[in-house]
């Protein structure tokens, strides 16, 4: 049993890669919720109202999507439960969530992790972070263009977008609850050229053989975009 998760802020290209790998890979993606969130649209409407809110969603959800991952067959996860606590702390430190509600939080996501700890696999196998700069992660946001996210819908979102872009590179720094890599989502377009994406998952592929985690039985092959399901 192998188990993957992506990181990277908005717009890397997380989830794209998660469909890709998976398909590569012959296992099942686990998607965060973005489309069935009824709160994500509200959050960036009202961030101050619904920060709290939000974190509570997203950490219920995905603590259901990793107790699947973690106890089912190999799998790959488009976003790890470690990044929610930088979201949250992200957005505690522009004051958008008081003190008692950042001790909570952090209380609970404690317990949670506690919880994750009883599981048959405690931690993924291998994390891969997907590293952007501003001008990607922007155009990206743009190309995939969810309202609520771009520039034009709050300018205060610049200063959101690179606020997040720090907070990643000292998380990545710090990660050690697994083998991690990174892939440089500036240069790869993994989306529309055959040759990058298979330099990507080459990339994978040598870190999982390294790690002693590549999926049994399994044999590279070619995969054509067309063939891949992506997330909406
Ligand atoms: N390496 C890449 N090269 C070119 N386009 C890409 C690449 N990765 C992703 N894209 C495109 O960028 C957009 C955002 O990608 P995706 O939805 O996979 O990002 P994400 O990291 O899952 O974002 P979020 O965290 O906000 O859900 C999509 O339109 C996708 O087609
Ligand atoms: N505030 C906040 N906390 C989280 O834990 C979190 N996780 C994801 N997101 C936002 C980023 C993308 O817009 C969108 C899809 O990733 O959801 C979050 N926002």
């Amino acid at each position: 049993m192998t188990v993957i998760v992506l990181s990277g802020p908005v717009g890397a290209g997380k989830s794209s890669l998660t469909a890709i790998l998976s398909k590569y890979l012959g296992t099942k993606p686990f998607y965060e919720s973005v489309d069935d969130n009824p709160v994500l649209p509200l959050f960036y409407k009202d961030p101050l109202k619904y920060t709290y809110l939000l974190q509570l969603f997203f950490l219920n959800t995905r603590f259901h999507s990793i107790k699947k991952a973690l106890s089912d067959d190999n799998n790959v996860l488009d976003r790890s439960i470690y990044e929610d606590s930088l979201f949250f702390h992200m957005n505690a430190d522009i004051g958008r969530a008081n003190d008692l509600e950042v001790q909570t939080y952090d209380e609970l996501l404690e317990s949670m992790m506690k919880e994750l700890e009883r599981m048959p696999k405690r931690h993924p196998d291998l994390l891969v972070h997907i590293n952007v700069s501003y001008e990607t992660m922007i155009s990206r946001i743009q190309k995939r263009g969810r309202s609520y996210e771009q520039l034009s819908f709050d300018p205060t979102l610049e200063d959101y977008y690179k606020r997040m872009l720090r907070y990643y590179e000292k998380w990545y720094d710090d990660y050690n609850y697994s083998p991690k890599m990174m892939i440089d989502g500036d240069h790869y377009d993994f989306m529309a050229s055959e040759s990058d994406r298979t330099e990507v998952l080459d990339q994978i592929t040598q870190k999982l053989k390294q790690v002693g985690k590549l999926p049994k039985n399994w044999h590279a092959g070619e995969i054509a975009t067309e063939s891949i399901e992506f997330s909406s």
